[in-house]
């Protein structure tokens, strides 16, 4: 564990009120840590502050904002054993999301202090350290979309807009993909590489239950033939990611490499964890193991469950007795036991 860390905080991300969430911030960490802060700025940015930190000794660095945040204080961190807590602020959050690290900021605090880490794998693409995934045309064209004014007004809507809007007018390009074996050459819509990526990246979910410590890429391309196919494709790409089942559209392949370029014709812009970094081709490189990150302590592929408050609700614990929800709601100390059979049959 750690007695000190240095918290980069970006005072414009996410909708929230930012100088409300540092106070919070402060109240749940300065107690138990000796913290140091730093604001990033539009000439500042979180790398610069991530490597000055990293030259001051820094025991550990607490990225707070959105994606972008994350991502450059993720790709500084790559080259030390220094871990990465997150306060997520930002308006997708993926990163913290596909780890299961709670969004609401005392928790979050809850989590770094807690200090399990989770090491994981990092890409990396023209020069720069992919966190999350990099995408090929509609994905790209969803970011570039999804600008900062729509962002602060409608939120994660704004990626569900821009996605409505975008499908619309799917465009199919050529692309060859070459991996250390293969050349695959195919007609495409979009091709996303992750690295990590929440359920809420769809067009990510090709082969679902995207693994971040193997060492590999998860690689999905989405070629559907018309307006219609092209919702279809997104929506069962929806339901692999609920069901963790790998896709079954012929319109839909995925594969998995530890390198891959990516030459399209004609040329298609390139988004690299949120931000557009140019157009095709790109070469991408999945470094393993390379980032240790703060996760929750219960941090596993558990799913999420939440039952109370169903009418006539009995759960059967295997390995005990049935609780009856009735019981609970008379005697307070059996939801503990009830929270705990949850546990125990997952
Ligand atoms: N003080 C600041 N003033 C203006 N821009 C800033 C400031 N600090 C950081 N930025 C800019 O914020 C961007 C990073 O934002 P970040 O991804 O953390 O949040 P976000 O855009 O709200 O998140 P999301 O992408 O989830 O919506 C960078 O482009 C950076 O230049």
């Amino acid at each position: 564990m750690f007695s000190s860390a240095c918290l980069i905080f970006n005072p414009v991300a996410g909708q929230s009120d930012s100088e409300q969430d540092l106070s919070e911030i402060k109240r749940h960490l300065e107690p138990h840590l000796n913290l140091e802060i730093q604001f990033t700025t539009e000439e500042i940015s979180a790398q610069q502050l991530a490597r000055e930190a990293l030259e001051r000794n820094a025991e550990c660095l607490i990225a707070s904002g959105g994606d972008g945040t994350v991502s450059q204080v993720a790709g500084v961190l790559a080259e030390s054993d220094v871990p990465l807590g997150i306060i997520a602020r930002g308006t997708a959050n993926a990163f913290a999301n596909a780890l299961n690290i709670p969004q609401n900021i005392e928790d979050a605090c809850k989590t770094i202090l807690g200090g399990k880490r989770r090491v994981v794998d990092l890409g990396k693409c023209a020069g720069k350290t992919m966190t999350l995934l990099a995408g090929v045309g509609v994905e790209a064209e969803l970011v570039e979309d999804a600008d900062r004014e729509a962002k602060d007004r409608l939120g994660m809507l704004a990626y569900f807009f821009s996605a409505f809007k975008q499908l619309q007018k799917f465009e199919i390009f050529q692309a060859t993909l070459e991996t250390d074996d293969q050349i695959i050459e195919v007609d495409a819509a979009a091709i996303t590489v992750a690295n990590v990526a929440p359920a809420s990246s769809i067009l990510a979910q090709g082969p679902a239950g995207i693994v971040m410590d193997d060492g590999l890429f998860d690689v999905t391309i989405i070629a559907p033939t018309n307006r219609r196919s092209a919702v279809a494709a997104s929506y069962h790409l929806l339901q692999s990611a609920i069901h963790e089942d790998g896709a079954e559209r012929d319109d839909i392949g995925y594969l998995r490499t530890q390198r891959i370029k990516i030459t399209t014709h004609p040329p298609q812009k390139v988004v690299l964890d949120g931000e557009i970094i140019g157009e095709t081709p790109i070469e991408l490189e999945c470094i393993p193991r390379k980032l240790a990150v703060i996760v929750p302590d219960k941090f596993s592929s558990e799913q999420p469950q939440k039952l109370e408050g169903l009418p006539g609700l009995k759960i059967q614990s295997k390995s005990s007795e049935s609780v009856d929800k009735s019981q609970t709601e008379k005697n307070e100390s059996n939801i503990d036991v009830l929270i705990l059979d949850y546990r125990i049959t997952d």
